[in-house]
């Protein structure tokens, strides 16, 4: 009963103006005729305005969307009632049950006035739709904001899980001497999108300039180590927060950075199959459809694309994780889930998928508060003992590289993995 009052009291809360609750538990809903306007696609439109939520908006009213958008595409409650030990499906019923004969066309509409009045946590959304028109600062393959005194650098090449191509090596190192000389405080690394990032872009290898492939290799060694070297000398805390699966070398660059922050589904699903929910738990997920993270993941596979380790990694893991777990990675290519990166010291904190985006920027605006110059201070005094060796190891990998670069077992993994989908 207590979870029915739940429901009738959310039915009664977040009613949209446009319906007027009555009475419990059959609840007789009369609908303001002129708010049954919205159309098939302000619904669909609503859906997708749910993903970008970047504040989650509490059960009660994922609970009410839930109900609403089951009352608009399905109308009244046909399931069967949950038993009363099954409290996420008996909530879930509850709601949508006290909807009664709520019309489809009602519904949708009240679903419409729900996500409108969520708007305002819409606006300072983590993740951007790709190709939105918030490019600010004439990035192409970015979105560099700074408030909060945190400049964040999105990759946003989401189509293409954030593969990082030539350009995007350019617009980073700009990103990040721009940041270094800004007034923010700290500067934030994520991706936009299902992935954090899946390393360098394969394409990059397809573009031969006249000098050929020797020149190309070289070309892209010259580029690596100034790219590299950047995050080497960036003066100011530069957290990456880790939204999804990472590889190559966005996760080698992470021995690089301050602090690794990272979402974690791996907790939530194992809860949901150990109490045989999991079923219900990803269609309770997909039916809010808020932000839809991978768990995120670590993966090198240098050997698997006849290349070997860059971003400093050869002397940062073998040091973070010792040489045996850094050889699993960068040599074997094990893949980390995000809990296993965190054990060996390459993830600082891993958190639950669904509160990932709020705790992570509760934090990092915590930490965008403390006296600028202390920060500074601090991080100088630790990294300029390891500055010199670190470009000294930068450096010895990316003539490693450019040898890798020429060698059959690289080209051979190249053209497979872009011919898999006829790209040549
Ligand atoms: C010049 C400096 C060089 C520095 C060298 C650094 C070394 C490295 O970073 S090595 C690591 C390189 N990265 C990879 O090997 C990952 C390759 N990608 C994949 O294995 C898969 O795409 C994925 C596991 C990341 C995702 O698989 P999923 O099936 O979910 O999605 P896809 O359909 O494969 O991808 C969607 C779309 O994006 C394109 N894409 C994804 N990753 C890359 C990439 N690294 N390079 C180029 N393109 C990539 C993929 O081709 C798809 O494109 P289409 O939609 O057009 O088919």
């Amino acid at each position: 009963m207590a979870m029915a009052y739940l429901a009738w009291r959310l039915a009664r809360r977040s009613c949209p103006s446009s319906l007027q609750v009555t009475s419990f538990p059959v609840v007789q809903l009369h609908m303001n005729r002129t708010a049954m306007r919205a159309s098939q696609k302000d619904f669909e439109n609503s859906m997708n305005q749910v993903k970008l939520l970047k504040k989650d908006p509490g059960n009660e009213v994922k609970l009410k969307l839930y109900a609403l958008y089951k009352q608009a595409t399905e109308g009244p409650c046909n399931m069967p009632k949950p038993g009363v030990f099954d409290l996420i499906n008996k909530a879930k019923w509850d709601a949508w049950n006290a909807l009664g004969s709520l019309p489809k066309e009602a519904a949708r509409q009240n679903y419409v006035d729900l996500v409108s009045s969520l708007s305002p946590s819409l606006e300072s959304s983590s993740q951007v739709e790709p190709g939105t028109d918030r490019k600010s600062t004439g990035f192409e393959t970015l979105v560099v904001t700074s408030e909060d005194g945190i400049t964040k650098i999105m990759f946003n090449r989401p189509k293409k899980k954030n593969a990082i191509n030539t350009e995007m090596y350019h617009e980073i190192m700009r990103a990040l001497k721009a940041a270094s000389k800004d007034d923010s405080i700290i500067t934030v690394l994520t991706g936009n999108g299902d992935y954090y990032s899946s390393g360098n872009d394969l394409t990059n290898f397809t573009d031969i300039p006249p000098g050929g492939v020797e020149e190309k290799a070289k070309n892209n060694a010259v580029l690596l180590r100034e790219f590299v070297g950047c995050f080497i000398d960036f003066p100011k805390p530069l957290i990456a927060v880790v939204n999804g699966p990472a590889v190559g070398i966005s996760v080698t660059l992470l021995g690089l950075f301050d602090a690794v922050y990272a979402s974690d589904r791996v907790s939530q699903l194992l809860e949901s199959k150990r109490s045989g929910k999991q079923r219900e738990m990803r269609a309770f997920e997909s039916s809010f459809s808020v932000a839809s993270h991978k768990q995120a993941t670590f993966h090198t596979p240098f050997s698997h694309l006849g290349q070997s380790p860059e971003g400093c990694s050869s002397y940062t893991f073998p040091k973070i994780m010792s040489p045996a777990k850094a050889t699993e990675m960068l040599i074997f290519g094990k893949k980390l889930t995000a809990g296993e990166a965190c054990a060996q010291g390459l993830v600082t904190e891993v958190f639950p998928d669904s509160t990932f985006q709020k705790e992570v920027w509760t934090r990092l605006k915590a930490f965008a508060k403390l006296p600028p110059n202390a920060l500074r201070i601090s991080k100088e005094v630790i990294r300029k003992r390891e500055r010199e060796k670190l470009h000294a190891v930068n450096a010895e990998e990316c003539n490693v590289l450019q040898g890798r670069w020429l060698s059959d077992e690289c080209t051979n993994a190249v053209v497979n993995f872009l011919s898999r989908k006829s790209k040549l």
